[in-house]
């Protein structure tokens, strides 16, 4: 195979195709591209990187992608890794958005290229598996002397496309190993990756449902069709094999839901309440289809496994930590009158309200059933009435011609979670007492009362004593709803912060990073006005930006938490009156001076302030 290879690119080099033509089609049209762009076949390859400014800029395009990817890489990587695997996840570009080098990885190249933000397009480094699988929206296999520049004749490679919702080509899923040998699994498990990858992008899609089909007769363990529908009943989204099944080409064609089904759009909500139970629905052309919802509009999904294609499929959601036993307790006793009370949960914006409901959901006896949402402040108010109550078929001008289902529907048999409940306007504050008063609901444009049963949790970062007072709440609609009521402390007042930084890093970097004993410090120092919203997002930043395998040190924290900091100790004791927080910069000061040996200018350029200001908050301290 080498001799013949080297043959093959010797005569290629002279002009001569007729041997290169028998190469895999993909591999023999990326060696003309290269060969129109005058790419040397031989000598080095230099590697370009995107600068830490430019990945800065792009992050927020990729983190979509990323974040619906990354459950799935992580997986993949596990499973092959052992068997001498590097995982590379790429855009549309081949810039590489993720990257895993195997324990086993010996190749000085695939140390060097394997990193966030490696340009590897086919016109920087020539033919890969991965510029290849992009041209023909399929697997491809590049083996060895395949690759166009010789400096990669060592890579054993294998790409797939994967493809967004509706079927276009957003990245790549490569797999890179030293050794020569074909691996017939790895493949397989790779394909599945990217299989999962649309799936979950199409479970990402906002405010639609999201349904799965399958044949009767199909076995445990095959692809299923995925469909995401949104309100108005038009498909917005398909995974690779429905799109094959049904002949679908979303990128140019517009589908309706009874363009596809004999059954009428309503029955997916309808049979939809009893999430997990699989009903019928039946294509035009008279084939039965299993269907089961998977995420209802309002409920975020992309986190139940869909395809058991890879096997069984890791959950990864950790046993909640709170950084806080007073929050643990509150749920546990949540839990007990949740079934029988609604439960209020009070907080700042970012200490977890949100995710405090779905643990008490998903540990009630309604787990089985759906977790509705509604922020009743992000929505405008007109909005509000149809989205809870729903409404009847041409209930009012512009209304969906088959009505639409209400969030408080929607709920039955469930939990209703109406965020910022402190901003819905009062005359429906009436409408909502009377549901749960009546424990019935009317759709807008109906007078048949149709009968409700779920569990309500509110929550609000407003004082609702001060609201009801200027009577922008009522006092009845606030006794209904603060069955049993839940303060959840903001992060800076929890006594161990470090504790749940640590969990979520573990889970952001899926096991594979840790903290610095500085950035841990500065971590427990740092005020947080934003919550855990605000720490999760430092760290996954942190996570994202610092490379591979080093500890996650202070500098890799987003600039602007240091910047705060800064600016807080600049201020005078007196104008920085609140105890709490001078003790927190005394403690930073502190710390820097320690990790600069005692040296004050050292520790004052670390910190960002002045030596005076640096002598000024000691001075502070030791008066
Ligand atoms: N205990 C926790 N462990 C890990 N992540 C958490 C935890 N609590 C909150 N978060 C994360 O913090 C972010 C904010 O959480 P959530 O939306 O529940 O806050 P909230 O109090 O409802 O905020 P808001 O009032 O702004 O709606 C989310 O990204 C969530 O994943």
């Amino acid at each position: 195979m080498h001799a013949s290879m080297s043959l093959v690119r010797q005569e290629f080099q002279n002009g001569d195709h007729t041997l290169a033509s028998m190469l895999e089609t993909p591999v023999y049209e990326s060696w003309l591209r290269c060969l129109a762009q005058k790419l040397p076949m031989d000598g080095p390859v230099d590697y370009d990187f995107m600068s830490t400014d430019q990945l800065k800029d792009v992050l927020p395009r990729w983190q979509p992608l990323i974040n619906s990817s990354r459950k799935h890489l992580d997986a993949l990587h596990k499973s092959i890794s052992g068997a001498g695997w590097s995982v590379l996840f790429t855009d549309q570009q081949c810039n590489a958005l993720r990257v895993y080098q195997s324990k086993n990885v010996t190749e000085q190249r695939i140390v060097q290229a394997f990193r966030q933000g490696a340009k590897l397009s086919e016109s920087n480094i020539g033919t890969t598996a991965m510029s290849c699988a992009l041209a023909a929206k399929r697997f491809v296999r590049v083996c060895g002397e395949e690759h166009y520049r010789s400096a990669h004749r060592n890579f054993n490679c294998a790409a797939v496309p994967v493809f967004d919702a509706i079927g276009r080509v957003c990245g790549t899923v490569d797999i890179t190993n030293e050794s020569p040998l074909a691996d017939v699994g790895a493949y397989y498990l790779l394909e599945a990756c990217a299989r999962n990858i649309q799936i979950e992008l199409i479970r990402a899609i906002p405010d639609a449902i999201v349904i799965q089909l399958r044949a009767g007769h199909q076995p445990v363990g095959a692809d299923h069709l995925v469909l995401a529908f949104s309100y108005d009943q038009q498909l917005v989204g398909a995974n690779y094999i429905a799109q094959r099944f049904l002949r679908l080409d979303l990128q140019h064609q517009q589908v309706q839901f009874n363009d596809l089904f004999v059954d009428s759009f309503s029955t997916l909500f309808d049979k939809g309440l009893l999430k997990g139970y699989p009903f019928s629905l039946t294509l035009l052309g008279g084939i039965s289809l299993q269907t089961e919802v998977l995420d209802l509009p309002g409920q975020s999904g992309a986190s139940v496994p869909v395809s058991t294609t890879v096997g069984k499929v890791i959950d990864q959601s950790p046993a909640r930590d709170y950084g806080d036993s007073r929050i643990q307790t509150s749920v546990d006793k949540s839990l007990r009158v949740i079934g029988r009370l609604p439960v209020l949960l009070l907080g700042e914006s970012g200490v977890g309200k949100e995710v405090i409901a779905r643990e008490l959901h998903d540990n009630s006896a309604a787990a089985s059933g759906a977790f509705v949402s509604l922020n009743c402040a992000s929505i405008p108010e007109t909005l509000i009435e149809s989205e809870l109550f729903g409404y009847e078929k041409g209930a009012f001008t512009g209304a969906n011609r088959d009505g639409r289902i209400g969030k408080i529907q929607q709920a039955n048999g469930g939990t209703l979670f109406l965020d910022e409940i402190g901003d819905m306007p009062v005359a429906l504050q009436t409408r909502l007492l009377r549901v749960l008063e009546t424990r019935e609901v009317e759709r807008l444009g109906s007078a048949k009362p149709l009968p409700v049963d779920f569990q309500l949790i509110c929550a609000t970062n407003k004082d609702l004593a001060a609201s009801i007072d200027c009577g922008d709440f009522r006092q009845d609609l606030f006794y209904r709803i603060n069955g049993y009521e839940v303060r959840i402390p903001p992060l800076r007042e929890r006594p161990d912060i470090q504790g749940l930084a640590k969990r979520i890093l573990q889970d952001v970097s899926n096991g594979t990073r840790e903290f610095s004993h500085a950035a841990l410090e500065f971590i427990a120092a740092y005020p947080w006005p934003g919550n855990v919203r605000e720490l999760r997002n430092a760290i996954v930043y942190a996570d994202t930006l610092a490379e591979p395998d080093t500890l996650i040190d202070m500098e890799d924290l987003p600039d602007n938490l240091q910047h705060q900091m800064n600016d807080q100790a600049q201020l005078s004791p007196a104008e920085s009156n609140s105890g709490m927080i001078n003790e927190v910069y005394e403690k930073t000061i502190r710390q820097a001076i320690d990790m600069c040996d005692g040296n004050i200018t050292q520790a004052a350029k670390k910190l960002g302030i002045s030596r005076a200001t640096l002598y000024r908050r000691i001075g502070n301290k030791s008066t």
